[in-house]
Formats: C-alpha cells, structure tokens, sequence
C-alpha cells in the first residue's frame, strides 16, 4: 500500500507531456562510460578494450559501448519529480528494468534530439512501476539513433487503484519485460569480472548523481548498509561481456538489450555473467561471487548476426 510520501493519479500521470530536450557527447564522455563499465578495469593494456578508451594503433576514434546508448535518455528522467499527480518517495526509487533498441552504431561524438513519453503505469500493491520512453534521433540529420525504455520501481508507492483490479496502462502489449527463463544448460560462455570499490563514484560521473549511489546516508534510509551500484553499471559490464565473448569484440553487432534488475550490487563485488546463445539472441543472467553466486540481473540481447567463427 502506498506510504504517507505516496500518491499517484494515473489520469494526470498519463497526461503529462515531457518537454523535448537535447543530448551532446564528446569522446571524453565515451571513454568515461567505458571505464564506469569496467572496460579495461582489470587489465589497462587489454587489447580487446583499449579501443573503448584510447586511440589504439592508429585508430581515428574511439569505439562507443552500445550500452552508452541509454545515456542519452537520463536527462528527462529527474523530471518524473514534476509530473503533476506523481507523488513518491524518491529515495526509495530503484531501477527495474532497461530495454535498448540500437538503429545504428554511436559515433565517438554527437549531438541527439530526444522525445520522451510515459509509456506505462502499473499497481504493483507494494510498489509503482513507471515505464518511461525515449527516441533519440542525430539532431543534425534527424536519424533514429536509439530507444530506450526505462522501467522505475518505485517502492511503497503502489495502492493508487480504484477499482478492485490493480491499474496497469501500457502504451504497446509488450512494454515490461517479463523475467527471462534461463536455459539449463551448460552456458555457452562465462566471464568474470570485478567491479572496483569506487565504481559508482566513477559511473555518476556518467550523468546519474542520484546520492543512493553515494551518499551512506541515503543509502541507509533506502534501506542498503552502503551505496549500490548503478544498474546501468552492472548492465554495461554484462553487455560488455557479451560483446567479448560472443561477438569476438565488435561492439557494432548489438542490435537491442533488454535486462531487469534483480537485486542490488555493492561496487567492489564480482560479477559473472553466463551467457548462451538461441540463434542470434543470448540470454544471460549476472551473478554476485561474494553472496552465494545471487542473480542480480537476466536478460537477452539480440545481435545483427553471429561472428563466422563461432
Ligand atoms: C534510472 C534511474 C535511477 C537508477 C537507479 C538505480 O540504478 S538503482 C540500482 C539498480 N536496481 C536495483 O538494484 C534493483 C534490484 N531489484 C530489486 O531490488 C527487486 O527486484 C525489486 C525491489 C525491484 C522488486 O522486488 P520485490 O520483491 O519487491 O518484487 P516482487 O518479486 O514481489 O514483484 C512484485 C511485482 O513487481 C514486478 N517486478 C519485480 N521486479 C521488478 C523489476 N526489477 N522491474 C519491474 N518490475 C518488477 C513483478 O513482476 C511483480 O509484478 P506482478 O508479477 O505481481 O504483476
């Protein structure tokens, strides 16, 4: 049920028109982003990332991660706090899930157009879900760059319905993203890699200052006893996994990415991603090393097609 802090109106929610905003990025905002994700975290001569962060051999440009495409979305997110008849507490606001659609390859640099809309409401009893979406296009050509859906779950802010059945408006059938069923069998491929004790100080830098990554005492009224890691962190270092061990380091061969956030990750803590492969798709899950291999995140990815040397 919905806490003092709490209440929703989904009429005017849904009424809401975010204002279209713009997005300018340089390399330096690139490279930043790859470090936030653990490119070359464990390894600074890695010959397979050093491209995300340095002019390796000659090289022109740096290369951009395809997770780098949700940041363009962050901007209009802080507005949620504005939405007429959105009443929440917003320290008790955590990620769920993040779906990308990629239409082409990010350049090291550029300036994008976004449209914004609320593309879903649900009453989850104990919580709210608000489903947020954003078309990214290049400002300069008017090219669709990205999609991005973010899904917030807003903890103690459910309760909101009128009627005996839960409300729940989608703006297209298939807007949250159901968990993933995770095959059986053996993973095609697993990579381990930790995250660094200061990784969300580093991630932040990347545009998302909410303090629960960094502030102790936010992170304790949340009800974490230490910041947690952002969980388009966790999601660019399993993305970045995926592009290493199945797309034989070309970043350019993601075509959409889909993952929900299952539980928290403290910075410094190891993840392993699993992955295997259905035909072009792979479905993945992160585990936490240090709390009995817990699933933190699962999801799929979708590639434009698969290296010939699989
Ligand atoms: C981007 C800007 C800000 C960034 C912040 C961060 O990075 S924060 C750091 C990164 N983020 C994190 O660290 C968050 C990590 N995740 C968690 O801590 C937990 O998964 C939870 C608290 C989100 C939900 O746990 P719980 O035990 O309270 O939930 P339950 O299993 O009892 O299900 C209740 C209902 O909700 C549904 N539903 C469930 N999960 C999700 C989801 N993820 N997503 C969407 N929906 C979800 C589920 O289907 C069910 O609906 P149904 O089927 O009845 O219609």
């Amino acid at each position: 049920m919905a806490d003092a802090n709490s209440r929703i109106n989904p009429e005017l929610v849904l009424s809401y028109k975010f204002p279209e905003t713009t997005y300018r990025y340089s390399e330096r905002d690139a490279a930043l982003y790859a470090l936030g994700v653990g490119a070359c975290g464990r390894d600074a001569v890695d010959t397979s990332e050093l491209k995300y962060v340095y002019h390796e051999n000659g090289q022109q440009f740096i290369k951009v991660l395809p997770t780098f495409a949700a940041l363009s979305s962050l901007d209009s997110l802080p507005r949620i706090t504005e939405i007429p008849g959105m009443e929440y507490d917003p320290r008790l606001l955590l990620h769920g899930q993040q779906y990308i659609e990629i239409y082409r390859p990010f350049p090291s640099s550029g300036y994008l157009q976004n449209k914004t809309s609320i593309a879903g409401l649900h009453d989850k009893g104990k919580a709210a879900v608000l489903e947020i979406e954003t078309l990214s296009s290049d400002k300069e050509c008017g090219q669709p760059m990205c999609m991005n859906r973010t899904t917030l779950y807003l903890k103690g802010a459910g309760g909101f319905s009128r009627t005996h059945d839960l409300y729940s408006y989608s703006k297209g059938p298939t807007n949250q993203i159901p968990t993933v069923r995770i095959p059986q069998s053996q993973p095609f491929a697993v990579f381990e890699d930790c995250t660094q004790p200061s990784q969300a100080l580093l991630y932040r830098l990347s545009g998302d200052y909410n303090p629960l990554h960094s502030d102790p005492a936010v992170a304790k009224i949340a009800g974490f006893s230490r910041p947690i890691l952002h969980g388009l962190s966790t999601l660019g270092f399993a993305v970045r996994a995926i592009v290493k061990c199945i797309c034989r380091g070309d970043p350019d061969m993601v075509k959409s990415i889909s993952g929900r956030f299952l539980l928290h990750v403290y910075p410094g803590e190891t993840l392993i991603t699993e992955m295997w492969l259905e035909g072009s798709r792979v479905v993945y899950q992160v585990k936490v090393k240090e709390r009995r291999n817990k699933a933190v995140l699962s999801g799929h990815v979708d590639l434009s097609r698969l290296p010939s040397q699989l």
